[in-house]
């Protein structure tokens, strides 16, 4: 049986249909993939034998991708998966930022005793808040989740400005076109009355929304951060919020620095934690894991090129390398050389790294022996799996 190391509390819907795979969970076997979500694997050994790292969930800053791909470890996420748990929350936020609903609350609930009813009408003057309605949203990218809260925000009744240089022929249509797409984030910034960011911690968005980006907004706008600590740099943000030059700033991600303030509200990374959504994100995790272990296919890598082809042969090699010249031409001369018919040949390139999907009938003991031990030879190969077809 195949061992699957995991980390967190992955829904049950994941751990069940792994167990109905055939695979086993944190056995004494060596792990063959790990299945995590928010666990730090950056000063965490990875066993010599894993083939793959599954998050399921859409940020995968908690993994360390580069060092990984140097290995032909191939890292998924989900992406999506929990982009509704997300967008609902951020909804909610958005009204929280408009109305003071918690304090109205504990106020409510402090009247406890003698005429209730006469104490909180005549003091609810205190909880006045504003409408999101004819207010304008400003969404920093626009993905799986910044798209959907663009779009609900329409519903709202609010205007919509977004920003997002990353969108392409495939993305931008989940973008409602009443959605405005500001030229630059400048624009998101000094004509928004909320901001909601909504894009993965890399290394050039650390500290994105800073002093800088801060000094541009109304003083009178609410910052939402639902993304991730450190995209917002809350040091700046909470001089922001005691200098009057922002209004509210509601984050997912406890900070020491925010603290005790009035002007800020904290979740406890809580965006995707909806039934729906954990249980959604594992069943997409282990789907595609167990895909890539028993055919090869690759769906939603985020450090290598995705294949996804009907097995329709009785054998299939994938061959992790480097995008440089002259693979293709190698592999195929290699096949060629030991008389290996190739029925079908898959190559797409992702950055730096490349995969390559041989699909094969006839492969003799002694050829596959071969392909195992000297295909991994060529310059810029970095690793090479033979998968079986048990339908055929
Ligand atoms: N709070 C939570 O529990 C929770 C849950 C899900 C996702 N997240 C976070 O939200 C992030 C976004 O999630 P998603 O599912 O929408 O991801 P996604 O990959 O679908 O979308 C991210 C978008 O951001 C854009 N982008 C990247 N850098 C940008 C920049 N500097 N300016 C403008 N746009 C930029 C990209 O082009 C992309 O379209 C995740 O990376 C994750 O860190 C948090
Ligand atoms: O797994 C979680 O609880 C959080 C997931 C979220 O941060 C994500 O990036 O998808």
């Amino acid at each position: 049986m195949t061992n699957i190391k995991t980390y967190n509390a992955i829904s049950s819907k994941g751990i069940d249909y792994l167990k109905a795979h055939h695979y086993e969970i944190n056995s004494d076997e060596a792990p063959k993939a790990i299945l995590l979500r928010s666990q730090n694997l950056h000063n965490e050994p990875i066993d010599e034998d894993v083939r793959a790292i599954v998050r399921a969930g859409a940020g995968f800053n908690n993994i360390p991708v580069e060092e990984l791909s140097k290995r032909g470890i191939v890292v998924f996420n989900t992406p999506g998966g929990n982009a509704n748990a997300v967008k609902e929350l951020t909804i909610a936020s958005l009204v929280l930022a408009a109305r003071p609903v918690i304090g109205a609350i504990d106020f409510a609930n402090d009247t406890r005793g003698g005429d209730v009813s006469l104490r909180t009408e005549s003091n609810k003057g205190g909880y006045r808040g504003t409408e999101l309605a004819g207010k304008t949203l400003g969404v920093i990218g626009l993905g799986n989740v910044g798209s959907k809260v663009a779009n609900t925000a329409l519903a709202l009744d609010m205007d919509v400005i977004g920003y997002d240089p990353g969108l392409n022929a495939n993305t931008a249509w989940r973008v409602d076109r009443h959605v405005l797409h500001a030229r630059n984030v400048e624009e998101v910034l000094t004509q928004a009355d909320y901001v909601t960011v909504h894009i993965p911690l890399e290394e050039k968005n650390k500290y994105f929304i800073d002093a800088d980006k801060l000094a541009l907004m109304k003083p009178t706008a609410a910052l939402l951060n639902l993304s991730r600590g450190g995209i917002v740099d809350d040091s700046a943000a909470k001089d922001a919020l005691d200098n009057d030059k922002l209004r509210v700033y509601i984050t997912d991600f406890a900070d020491d620095v925010l603290f005790d303030n009035p002007k800020v509200i904290i979740t406890p990374h809580i965006g995707g934690s909806t039934i729906e959504a954990e249980d959604t994100s594992a069943l997409m995790a282990v789907r595609q894991l167990d895909e890539y272990l028993t055919t090869g296919n690759i769906v939603n890598s985020v450090n290598y090129p995705d294949i996804n082809e009907p097995f329709t042969t009785k054998y299939r090699v994938g061959i992790i390398h480097e995008n440089v010249p002259n693979m293709i031409g190698q592999i195929s001369k290699f096949f060629g050389d030991h008389s290996i018919n190739i029925e079908q040949l898959s190559n797409r390139a992702v950055g730096p790294y490349a995969y390559t999907m041989v699909a094969i009938n006839d492969f003799t003991k002694d050829q596959q022996e071969l392909v195992k031990t000297a295909l991994d030879e060529i310059p810029h190969v970095i690793l090479t799996r033979r998968y079986v077809n048990a339908n055929i």
